[in-house]
């Protein structure tokens, strides 16, 4: 069974001394979604993926990558995941090109042949002859994802990618990894970055202090649980007056100098509420069902430390 799911663990757990760093955590990564583990610094993140790769050893509980038992079948698992964890490390003073060939001559000929291509795929093909140290850092997490790619992993785990990167690099990123999930791989995020998780990511891990405290597909998750709309009109008292007569809306109030938001029962189609309001003269210029963002959700459930 363990061989549906990317990442798995049961139970994994890891102290130091007495604190207790990742807290009996089962997790469930599916195959071929980007998946984010999110949660507020300090949470545990970092732990989880150095045991998932045998940086350092669990205290206690199970972990499978890609089907394999780890730290059991360690290298048969790193064959087929490319990782970055923390800050990509180069030779500062060399090429892109020869940091690549270097990472490639213990990876095999296969990786040698892969180079040209991981480069270009992240934009680096014109940059490649450049010596690291003139890199920004967006570029280094480009080289760090193409150093990656030389094994052409199946899953690839990134700890918190697009730290410091501005919003273009952010967006540049975003593609990537969706561009990734469109070929097949599974891509695991870790971030405190929860705008970025919401956009990039289809399922996610909610962690803090340890534990995970809720997991699932975003989409599930985040609906618009709520039914909450919020309009745009020309008219808002004419918007405002006939709203509050119809049986299937509810809590209307002004937001906005044009601007109304109010409850919609679940089985009333949005449109119908714009059909009435057309009927009644009124234009609606803007129709938004409010959802539920990872934010709200986010900010509700962990105990927000650090976020940025
Ligand atoms: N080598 C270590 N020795 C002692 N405590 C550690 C060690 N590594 C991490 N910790 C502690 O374990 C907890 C989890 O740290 P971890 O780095 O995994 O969190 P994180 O979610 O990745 O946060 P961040 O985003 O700040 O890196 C923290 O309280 C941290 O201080």
């Amino acid at each position: 069974m363990e061989n549906n799911f990317a990442v798995r663990t049961e139970g994994l757990t890891k102290k130091y001394g007495d604190k207790i760093a990742v807290n009996s955590v089962d997790l469930t990564i599916p195959r071929g979604v980007a998946f984010g583990y999110l949660g507020p610094n300090g949470a545990g993140k970092t732990t989880l993926i150095r045991m998932l790769l045998g940086l350092t050893p669990s205290t206690s509980g199970q972990m499978w990558m890609l089907g394999e038992k780890v730290p059991e079948h360690r290298s048969l698992a790193l064959a087929k995941v490319g990782a970055i964890v923390e800050e990509p490390r180069f030779h500062e003073y060399m090429t892109a090109l020869e940091n690549l060939r270097i990472a490639a001559a213990v990876r095999g000929p296969e990786a040698e042949k892969r180079i040209g291509e991981s480069l270009e795929r992240v934009g680096l093909g014109e940059r490649s002859k450049d010596k690291v140290k003139s890199y920004s850092l967006g570029m280094r997490q480009r080289l760090g994802i193409a150093r990656c790619l030389l094994t052409d992993p199946e899953l690839l785990i990134l700890d918190e990618p697009m730290n410091g990167l501005d919003p273009a690099g952010i967006m540049e990123f975003r593609l990537l990894i969706r561009a990734f999930v469109g070929e097949g791989r599974t891509v695991v995020i870790s971030s405190h970055l929860l705008d970025e998780i919401e956009k990039t990511c289809d399922a996610v891990s909610i962690v803090d202090q340890g534990q995970i405290i809720r997991q699932g597909n975003l989409s599930e998750m985040f609906g618009n649980p709520s039914g909450e709309v919020e309009i745009e009109v020309g008219d808002s008292e004419g918007a405002l007056s006939v709203l509050s007569r119809l049986s299937y809306v509810s809590s209307v109030e002004l937001v906005g100098k044009n601007q109304l938001k109010f409850e919609l029962n679940p089985e009333v189609k949005p449109s119908q509420v714009n059909s009435d309001l057309v009927l009644a003269g009124v234009l609606v210029e803007k129709f938004s069902p409010t959802r539920k963002t990872l934010e709200d959700e986010f900010l509700s459930i962990t105990s927000n430390m650090g976020i940025h």
